[in-house]
């Protein structure tokens, strides 16, 4: 399972959980101006936007989970089992691939109304990467720093939904996954009123009474509640350092520690594998890795937008532990 959330101080702060049990070499990497994107279905793009990102260490092609280009646009992709719909090609639509789904819309977007303008005309089309990288079911939180919306790619069609609430897990559908937030409206930042019974003295003999009830698992609807309730009620200074922690913590609220997520004997579980945020505004990319806590940046700005080769920056995933003695 995954979660992606946004954040929002003087800039706007973007990112996922990446849950899994495999790891596909995950790795940062840059995609210049001039790389030539190629499509299966649809003409080669020889120049585009800058695009940073977290993509599969498996082959040349930036297979992106999550990026963000150098408008602020920033898009993350999340397992959608069982409910990710893929079609034929239509020769009336623009054929894209889920996994060109990333580079198509962020090479050319400057905003939310140019993703939704794009997405009109998109046909999700059925087409393996490679015989052993088969589709995988997806749907995409995209943000910039005006607005969000989720894409599902469902039986009836794309549908594309506004995201009042900023942050998406995995199923069910995103309608679903509003409509039982209904269900938590009594939860609260303050300590609640006593409402049981006028005849009976309940004491608040703790802090946080008022969250009592949020759900603690890590089921993709819990985590969802969970970080829906963390996120919209967060608040931090509003530096860069300040804000970027309080995105990290905001996610480590749903994090997969491992060993609770049960996969598969002996010993596979699913656990947080990495965190990303995105700065949008900057085109910083941060991350953290399960065994390394330091915050890892890669600032887009730094590299030379220009050329026309990817560029990779390996994770750094061991533990960097400050000895001061
Ligand atoms: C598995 C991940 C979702 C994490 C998650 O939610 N895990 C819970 C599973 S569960 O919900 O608990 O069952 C998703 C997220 C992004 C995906 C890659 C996107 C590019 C590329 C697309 C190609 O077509 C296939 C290979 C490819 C490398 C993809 C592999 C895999 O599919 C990735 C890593």
């Amino acid at each position: 399972m995954c979660t992606a959330s946004e954040y929002f101080t003087e800039n706007h702060y973007f990112g996922r959980n990446f849950d899994y049990e495999i790891s596909y070499n995950e790795r940062v990497c840059i995609t210049p101006r001039n790389y030539e994107f190629k499509f299966r279905k649809i003409e080669d793009m020889e120049s585009h936007y800058a695009i940073i990102g977290i993509a599969a260490g498996i082959d040349e092609y930036p297979l992106y989970y999550d990026a963000c280009n150098e408008k602020g646009v920033a898009i993350a992709g999340l397992n959608f089992a069982g409910n990710a719909v893929y079609r034929e090609i239509d020769e009336d639509m623009v054929n894209v691939t889920p996994f060109e789904f990333i580079p198509y819309l962020l090479s050319q977007a400057d905003s939310i109304e140019d993703v939704k303008n794009l997405l009109e005309n998109l046909n999700l089309v059925n087409i393996n990467f490679s015989e052993s990288l088969p589709l995988s079911p997806l749907h995409w939180m995209i943000s910039d720093k005006n607005s969000s919306i989720i894409v599902e790619p469902l039986e009836d069609g794309l549908k594309v939904y506004d995201n009042p609430v900023g942050v998406l897990t995995n199923n069910p559908t995103f309608d679903i996954q509003l409509f039982n937030l209904n269900n938590y409206r009594n939860l609260s930042i303050k300590t609640p009123e006593n409402t049981f019974s006028k005849n009976l003295e309940l004491d608040a003999y703790s802090r946080g009474m008022g969250a009592i009830g949020l759900p603690g698992d890590l089921s993709s609807l819990s985590r969802f509640v969970k970080a829906a309730f963390t996120r919209e009620n967060s608040t931090s200074e509003t530096g860069e350092s300040e804000s970027v922690s309080q995105f990290f913590h905001i996610l480590s609220s749903v994090e997969q520690q491992k060993g609770l997520t049960f996969i598969d004997d002996p010993d596979v579980y699913e656990y947080t594998i990495y965190t990303s945020c995105y700065n949008t505004d900057e085109c910083i990319l941060y991350y953290k890795t399960y065994y390394n806590h330091q915050i890892t940046a890669v600032d887009l700005n730094k590299e030379n937008l220009d050329g026309d080769n990817l560029i990779v920056y390996p994770f750094i995933d061991e533990a960097q532990i400050n000895f001061i003695n």
